[in-house]
């Protein structure tokens, strides 16, 4: 017979009882004891942090005159109250989307029982978004009640915990408290209550979430953050609102009482268009609109210092020096450095204080295209290489004084980080599939493998812009390989590149000058 007397656990109790029992099993299983988590973060496996103070600070509106509240936006794939929701969702890349609609922080549910997600999803989503120049922050929304759960999260790329304090006992929660703290990680405490709110309050949380939703019953009421407001006006806290927000109008509410951010999981996660719907809900503006720039060229094999002028004068944005000792082109190290000395005692740089435009998300590879556009001087010196050793690049870039390198495949991407100016890599036209891989080459020469004068297959350097970077952006290449002043016109028109190269044959450079002059009459 069932004891009707006994009261059943809330969703809140149960999920606590299996979490509990899952940090025991993992604590328990070798390679992740605590003491396994503390070695590892003792070998600082963990990557870098983010504060989420100041991350949260900032959204897509944070510059206008009235700003939104920013976004925490949750990857949710099912939930105790609603079952599944989105149970084909792919973590990474809900996350580079969030990321690049704006979102200050990814939130990841790593709970696998009822919200079927897991660390691997979170370390995944932290992975998809690194690379980004102001890249989200990490949240691991968890059930955390041990230790062992926030080195874990630290370890698996999250900036930060979510400590719920209706489910912790508040020695307990001052103890996870501190320890997220010890590790860099600034908590977002969640509360459901005025009482909750004096407690997270009292621990002195920078970032405070009212869930609207309660976790015992899962009545989900859109006021229980209204009616907290008042308990941190003139503290220095930010206050977010989660659970239960799908409109702009919900939104609207929480930003005239003063709500800093937002979480929301099941709305995003069931929207068609994620971005746009982000757009609307949090009312931020319209991206604005790439400029259209003018194609940039690069003007390579350059030995003579004058010719060098005369080439920048008549528009070439980047020289190009080769070290190649198998290269009629090759200049030797003196060389270099006499060019190069003479050419930036040429060049003027504008002295005007720079227009920085609004920091918009964007992928990596436009970043560094925008980025280099935004230096304003020109023009850059290129040290491209063939067949080097580390030792040869670092040393040629410190005597020549380069403002980039180009290198061949024969050059392992693990040497890429070592290099100190952003590096450009040559991929041969049929081989491009790493060509938008974020994070490592700055700038992707594309070679189209033919010289001057034979036929050239446009369709197939289209196709590596069209491929995209991070699904949407167009690719920023460098297309090399076979222009001339008879198909660029056409290559404008059906590749579309960021940059040309042409070289510099022979020492002679009549062919560039008229290159660079078909340059200007092609662009539109
Ligand atoms: O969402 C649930 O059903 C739930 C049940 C029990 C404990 C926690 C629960 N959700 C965690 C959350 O706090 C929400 O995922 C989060 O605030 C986003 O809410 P929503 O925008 O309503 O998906």
């Amino acid at each position: 017979m069932t004891d009707t007397t006994k009261k059943q656990p809330t969703i809140l109790e149960t999920i606590y009882a299996q979490r509990a029992k899952d940090v025991e099993a993992a604590k328990s299983t070798a390679g992740t004891t605590p003491d396994d988590i503390a070695a590892l973060l003792a070998m600082h496996l963990a990557p870098p942090l983010i504060p989420l103070v100041s991350r949260l600070k900032r959204n897509p509106s944070s510059n206008s005159a009235s700003p939104s509240p920013s976004l925490m936006a949750e990857i949710k794939r099912a939930s105790p109250s609603k079952g599944p929701i989105a149970m084909s969702t792919n973590a990474a890349a809900q996350a580079l989307t969030y990321a690049l609609s704006g979102a200050s922080v990814i939130s990841v549910l790593t709970e696998p029982t009822w919200f079927k997600g897991s660390l691997l999803d979170m370390r995944l989503a932290r992975q998809a978004v690194d690379a980004l120049p102001d890249r989200p922050a990490i949240l691991r929304k968890e059930f955390i009640l041990d230790e062992y759960q926030i080195a874990e999260a630290r370890l698996h790329g999250a900036d930060t915990v979510l400590l719920i304090v209706a489910m912790l006992p508040p020695e307990r929660l001052t103890a996870l408290y501190a320890y997220s703290l010890s590790l860099g990680m600034e908590p977002l405490v969640e509360v459901n209550n005025a009482r909750e709110m004096e407690l997270a309050l009292a621990l002195g949380a920078k970032v405070i979430g009212v869930n609207n939703r309660n976790l015992h019953d899962f009545q989900v009421d859109m006021g229980t953050t209204s009616r907290l407001v008042d308990m941190v006006k003139e503290r220095d806290v930010i206050l977010c609102a989660l659970s239960g927000i799908s409109s702009p109008k919900d939104v609207q509410v929480y930003k005239e009482q003063g709500v800093r951010a937002v979480l929301i999981g099941e709305a995003l996660m069931r929207a068609t268009d994620t971005s746009a719907f982000i757009r609307n809900l949090l009312q931020w503006p319209e991206p604005e609109p790439e400029k259209k720039q003018r194609t940039w060229v690069m003007v390579s094999g350059m030995k003579d210092a004058k010719q060098a002028k005369l080439l920048a004068e008549a528009g070439a944005d980047l020289i190009s020096l080769t070290f190649d000792s198998n290269s009629e082109s090759n200049i030797t190290l003196e060389e270099a450095a006499a060019l190069s000395k003479e050419i930036r005692a040429q060049r003027s740089p504008s002295l005007s204080p720079a227009t920085t435009p609004p920091l918009s998300p964007s992928p990596w590879l436009t970043a560094q295209k925008r980025n280099l556009q935004l230096t304003g001087v020109r023009p850059l010196l290129v040290g491209t290489f063939r067949s080097p050793t580390l030792p040869d690049i670092l040393r040629t870039i410190a005597v020549a004084q380069l403002d980039l390198v180009q290198v061949d495949e024969s050059v392992p991407d693990g040497w890429i980080p070592h290099i100190p100016v952003p590096v450009i890599r040559r991929f041969k036209i049929g081989n491009t599939a790493e060509v938008s891989r974020p994070g490592l080459h700055s700038f992707a020469l594309v070679d189209l493998g033919v010289n001057g004068g034979n036929a050239v297959d446009l369709k197939k350097a289209a196709e590596v812009i069209q491929a995209g970077e991070a699904a949407k952006w167009p690719v920023p290449i460098i297309l090399s390989g076979g222009l001339t002043t008879q198909n660029i016109r056409e290559a404008f028109e059906v590749v579309a590149p960021w940059a040309v190269e042409t070289s510099v044959e022979k020492g002679l450079a009549g062919d560039a000058h008229d290159f660079l002059a078909a340059v200007k009459g092609a662009r539109q």
